[in-house]
Protein backbone atom coordinates (compact mmCIF):
# COMPACT_ATOMS: atom_id res chain seq x y z
CA UNK A 1 0.00 0.00 0.00
CA UNK A 2 3.02 2.38 1.16
CA UNK A 3 5.97 3.00 -1.10
CA UNK A 4 8.40 2.06 1.18
CA UNK A 5 11.63 4.38 -0.19
CA UNK A 6 8.93 7.11 -0.67
CA UNK A 7 7.91 6.69 2.89
CA UNK A 8 11.30 6.84 4.61
CA UNK A 9 11.71 10.46 3.17
CA UNK A 10 11.18 12.65 6.20
CA UNK A 11 10.32 9.80 8.71
CA UNK A 12 9.71 11.96 12.24
CA UNK A 13 9.27 10.00 15.19
CA UNK A 14 8.84 10.89 19.11
CA UNK A 15 6.60 10.52 22.52
CA UNK A 16 5.24 12.11 24.96
CA UNK A 17 8.95 12.71 26.47
CA UNK A 18 9.71 14.54 23.12
CA UNK A 19 7.62 17.21 23.91
CA UNK A 20 7.76 18.60 27.18
CA UNK A 21 8.67 22.29 26.33
CA UNK A 22 6.08 23.21 25.10
CA UNK A 23 3.18 25.16 27.26
CA UNK A 24 0.51 22.45 27.83
CA UNK A 25 0.38 18.93 28.80
CA UNK A 26 2.98 16.63 27.22
CA UNK A 27 -0.38 14.37 25.40
CA UNK A 28 -1.70 17.43 23.75
CA UNK A 29 1.92 18.59 22.74
CA UNK A 30 2.77 16.03 21.33
CA UNK A 31 -0.32 15.58 19.08
CA UNK A 32 -0.35 19.14 18.12
CA UNK A 33 3.35 18.49 16.97
CA UNK A 34 2.42 15.75 15.22
CA UNK A 35 -0.59 17.35 13.48
CA UNK A 36 1.75 20.51 12.43
CA UNK A 37 4.05 17.92 11.08
CA UNK A 38 1.82 16.05 8.53
CA UNK A 39 -0.15 19.86 7.28
CA UNK A 40 3.69 20.28 6.88
CA UNK A 41 4.20 17.08 4.75
CA UNK A 42 6.52 14.40 6.66
CA UNK A 43 5.87 11.16 5.42
CA UNK A 44 6.02 8.91 7.72
CA UNK A 45 5.39 8.62 12.03
CA UNK A 46 6.83 6.42 14.34
CA UNK A 47 4.90 6.76 17.89
CA UNK A 48 7.91 5.96 20.56
CA UNK A 49 7.17 6.28 24.01
CA UNK A 50 9.84 5.70 25.67
CA UNK A 51 12.65 7.22 27.94
CA UNK A 52 12.82 9.45 30.91
CA UNK A 53 9.44 11.30 31.50
CA UNK A 54 7.45 8.95 29.00
CA UNK A 55 3.97 7.28 30.16
CA UNK A 56 4.14 4.24 31.99
CA UNK A 57 0.40 3.55 31.79
CA UNK A 58 -0.56 0.65 29.51
CA UNK A 59 -4.42 2.16 29.10
CA UNK A 60 -2.96 5.89 28.48
CA UNK A 61 -0.29 4.48 26.00
CA UNK A 62 -3.05 2.81 23.77
CA UNK A 63 -5.08 5.64 23.93
CA UNK A 64 -2.36 8.01 23.11
CA UNK A 65 -1.37 6.16 20.00
CA UNK A 66 -4.82 5.27 18.59
CA UNK A 67 -5.03 9.51 18.72
CA UNK A 68 -1.93 9.74 16.74
CA UNK A 69 -2.72 6.78 14.21
CA UNK A 70 -5.77 8.29 13.52
CA UNK A 71 -4.18 11.64 12.34
CA UNK A 72 -1.80 9.89 10.41
CA UNK A 73 -4.63 8.27 8.99
CA UNK A 74 -6.17 12.02 8.11
CA UNK A 75 -3.20 12.44 6.25
CA UNK A 76 -2.85 9.28 4.44
CA UNK A 77 0.99 8.81 6.05
CA UNK A 78 2.16 5.52 7.58
CA UNK A 79 2.09 5.00 11.26
CA UNK A 80 4.65 2.81 13.00
CA UNK A 81 4.89 1.62 16.62
CA UNK A 82 8.30 1.67 18.33
CA UNK A 83 9.76 -1.78 19.94
CA UNK A 84 5.88 -2.84 21.00
CA UNK A 85 5.10 -5.53 18.11
CA UNK A 86 1.29 -6.42 20.21
CA UNK A 87 0.49 -2.88 20.62
CA UNK A 88 0.95 -2.82 16.44
CA UNK A 89 -0.81 -5.64 16.01
CA UNK A 90 -4.04 -4.71 18.25
CA UNK A 91 -3.86 -1.14 16.65
CA UNK A 92 -3.35 -2.54 13.08
CA UNK A 93 -0.69 0.24 12.85
CA UNK A 94 1.58 0.13 9.40
CA UNK A 95 4.50 -0.78 10.64
CA UNK A 96 6.49 -1.90 13.52
CA UNK A 97 10.30 -0.90 14.18
CA UNK A 98 12.78 -3.03 16.29
CA UNK A 99 16.18 -2.23 17.63
CA UNK A 100 19.33 -5.14 17.66
CA UNK A 101 18.61 -5.12 21.44
CA UNK A 102 14.53 -6.04 20.75
CA UNK A 103 13.24 -9.37 20.05
CA UNK A 104 15.23 -11.48 17.58
CA UNK A 105 14.04 -9.65 14.31
CA UNK A 106 13.42 -13.29 12.46
CA UNK A 107 10.90 -14.15 14.96
CA UNK A 108 9.41 -10.67 14.64
CA UNK A 109 8.92 -11.65 10.97
CA UNK A 110 7.52 -15.35 11.85
CA UNK A 111 5.31 -13.19 14.47
CA UNK A 112 3.92 -9.94 12.44
CA UNK A 113 3.03 -12.25 9.28
CA UNK A 114 3.04 -9.50 6.85
CA UNK A 115 0.85 -7.50 8.56
CA UNK A 116 3.23 -4.92 9.45
CA UNK A 117 5.93 -3.17 8.12
CA UNK A 118 9.07 -4.24 9.24
CA UNK A 119 12.38 -1.52 9.70
CA UNK A 120 15.30 -2.49 11.87
CA UNK A 121 17.90 -0.81 13.91
CA UNK A 122 21.72 -0.49 12.27
CA UNK A 123 24.57 0.39 14.27
CA UNK A 124 27.43 -1.57 11.98
CA UNK A 125 28.39 -3.06 8.93
CA UNK A 126 27.99 -6.22 10.17
CA UNK A 127 24.74 -6.56 11.09
CA UNK A 128 23.60 -5.25 7.73
CA UNK A 129 25.33 -8.03 6.24
CA UNK A 130 23.72 -10.43 8.76
CA UNK A 131 19.95 -8.86 7.81
CA UNK A 132 20.15 -7.69 3.82
CA UNK A 133 19.02 -11.13 2.94
CA UNK A 134 16.03 -11.64 5.13
CA UNK A 135 12.86 -11.34 3.30
CA UNK A 136 10.25 -9.06 5.66
CA UNK A 137 12.86 -6.82 6.32
CA UNK A 138 11.48 -3.23 4.60
CA UNK A 139 14.43 -1.20 5.48
CA UNK A 140 17.03 -0.29 7.95
CA UNK A 141 16.94 2.38 10.15
CA UNK A 142 20.97 3.36 10.06
CA UNK A 143 22.96 5.29 13.27
CA UNK A 144 23.17 7.23 15.43
CA UNK A 145 24.83 9.32 12.31
CA UNK A 146 25.68 12.25 14.87
CA UNK A 147 25.32 12.58 18.03
CA UNK A 148 22.09 12.98 19.80
CA UNK A 149 20.22 14.10 23.14
CA UNK A 150 16.97 11.88 21.88
CA UNK A 151 18.05 8.47 23.09
CA UNK A 152 20.17 8.16 26.29
CA UNK A 153 21.55 4.85 25.63
CA UNK A 154 22.28 5.32 21.64
CA UNK A 155 25.59 4.08 20.65
CA UNK A 156 28.43 6.11 19.60
CA UNK A 157 28.20 7.70 16.53
CA UNK A 158 29.03 6.28 13.09
CA UNK A 159 29.19 9.21 10.76
CA UNK A 160 28.41 8.56 6.98
CA UNK A 161 30.62 6.41 6.64
CA UNK A 162 28.20 3.49 7.68
CA UNK A 163 25.75 4.51 5.14
CA UNK A 164 28.57 4.50 2.50
CA UNK A 165 29.81 1.46 3.67
CA UNK A 166 26.66 -0.54 3.37
CA UNK A 167 26.29 0.78 -0.13
CA UNK A 168 29.60 -0.49 -1.08
CA UNK A 169 28.63 -3.72 -0.42
CA UNK A 170 25.76 -3.62 -2.40
CA UNK A 171 23.52 -4.04 0.31
CA UNK A 172 19.81 -3.13 -1.77
CA UNK A 173 17.67 -2.78 1.30
CA UNK A 174 16.18 1.54 1.59
CA UNK A 175 17.79 3.13 4.19
CA UNK A 176 16.87 5.53 6.90
CA UNK A 177 19.70 7.41 8.34
CA UNK A 178 18.79 8.59 11.93
CA UNK A 179 20.47 10.09 15.03
CA UNK A 180 21.11 14.01 15.36
CA UNK A 181 19.93 15.18 11.91
CA UNK A 182 19.51 18.47 10.78
CA UNK A 183 18.14 20.87 8.04
CA UNK A 184 21.99 21.23 7.00
CA UNK A 185 22.62 17.44 6.68
CA UNK A 186 20.32 16.57 4.82
CA UNK A 187 21.56 16.89 1.15
CA UNK A 188 25.21 15.20 2.64
CA UNK A 189 23.05 12.31 3.62
CA UNK A 190 21.08 11.08 1.46
CA UNK A 191 23.76 11.88 -1.74
CA UNK A 192 25.26 8.93 0.59
CA UNK A 193 22.73 6.56 -0.75
CA UNK A 194 20.16 6.96 1.94
CA UNK A 195 16.22 7.13 1.40
CA UNK A 196 15.01 9.15 4.23
CA UNK A 197 15.80 10.89 7.00
CA UNK A 198 14.38 10.00 10.69
CA UNK A 199 14.32 12.76 12.99
CA UNK A 200 13.01 13.65 16.10
CA UNK A 201 14.28 16.73 17.97
CA UNK A 202 14.50 18.71 14.69
CA UNK A 203 10.88 18.73 14.10
CA UNK A 204 9.97 18.46 17.97
CA UNK A 205 11.77 21.77 18.51
CA UNK A 206 11.56 23.46 15.18
CA UNK A 207 10.84 27.12 15.44
CA UNK A 208 9.34 26.86 12.13
CA UNK A 209 7.80 23.64 10.74
CA UNK A 210 7.15 24.25 7.50
CA UNK A 211 10.87 25.47 6.72
CA UNK A 212 12.03 22.97 8.75
CA UNK A 213 9.99 20.00 6.55
CA UNK A 214 11.02 21.70 3.06
CA UNK A 215 14.37 22.38 4.20
CA UNK A 216 14.91 18.31 4.93
CA UNK A 217 13.31 17.56 1.69
CA UNK A 218 14.63 19.48 -0.37
C1 LIG B 1 13.80 4.61 12.02
C2 LIG B 1 14.43 4.20 13.30
N1 LIG B 1 15.71 3.84 13.29
C3 LIG B 1 16.31 3.46 14.45
C4 LIG B 1 15.58 3.43 15.63
C5 LIG B 1 16.20 2.95 16.93
O1 LIG B 1 15.68 1.71 17.34
P1 LIG B 1 16.33 0.95 18.60
O2 LIG B 1 17.76 0.75 18.29
O3 LIG B 1 15.54 -0.24 18.88
O4 LIG B 1 16.19 1.99 19.78
P2 LIG B 1 14.84 2.56 20.44
O5 LIG B 1 14.23 3.52 19.47
O6 LIG B 1 13.92 1.39 20.66
O7 LIG B 1 15.28 3.20 21.69
C6 LIG B 1 14.24 3.81 15.57
N2 LIG B 1 13.46 3.81 16.66
N3 LIG B 1 13.67 4.18 14.40
C1 LIG C 1 15.51 6.89 18.43
C2 LIG C 1 16.91 6.97 17.99
N1 LIG C 1 17.58 5.87 17.52
C3 LIG C 1 18.82 6.15 17.20
C4 LIG C 1 19.76 5.14 16.67
O1 LIG C 1 20.92 5.47 16.44
O2 LIG C 1 19.34 4.02 16.46
S1 LIG C 1 19.24 7.75 17.47
C5 LIG C 1 17.69 8.11 18.01
C6 LIG C 1 17.26 9.47 18.45
C7 LIG C 1 17.09 10.42 17.28
O3 LIG C 1 16.67 11.66 17.76
P1 LIG C 1 17.26 13.04 17.25
O4 LIG C 1 16.75 13.21 15.85
O5 LIG C 1 16.65 14.07 18.19
O6 LIG C 1 18.73 12.99 17.36
MG1 LIG D 1 13.91 -0.58 19.97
Amino acid sequence: MFNVKEMLGVYFIAGTQDCLHLENSAQENLLYILEEALKNGITCFQFREKGKNCLQNEREIFELAKKAQTLCKRYNVPFFINDNIDLALKLKADGIHIGQDDKEVCEVVKQIQGKLLLGLSINNLEQALQAKDIEGIDYFGVGPIYKTNSKSDAKPSVGLDLIKDIRKQNIKKPLVAIGGIQEAHAKNILECGCNGLAIISAITKSKDMEKTIHNLKN
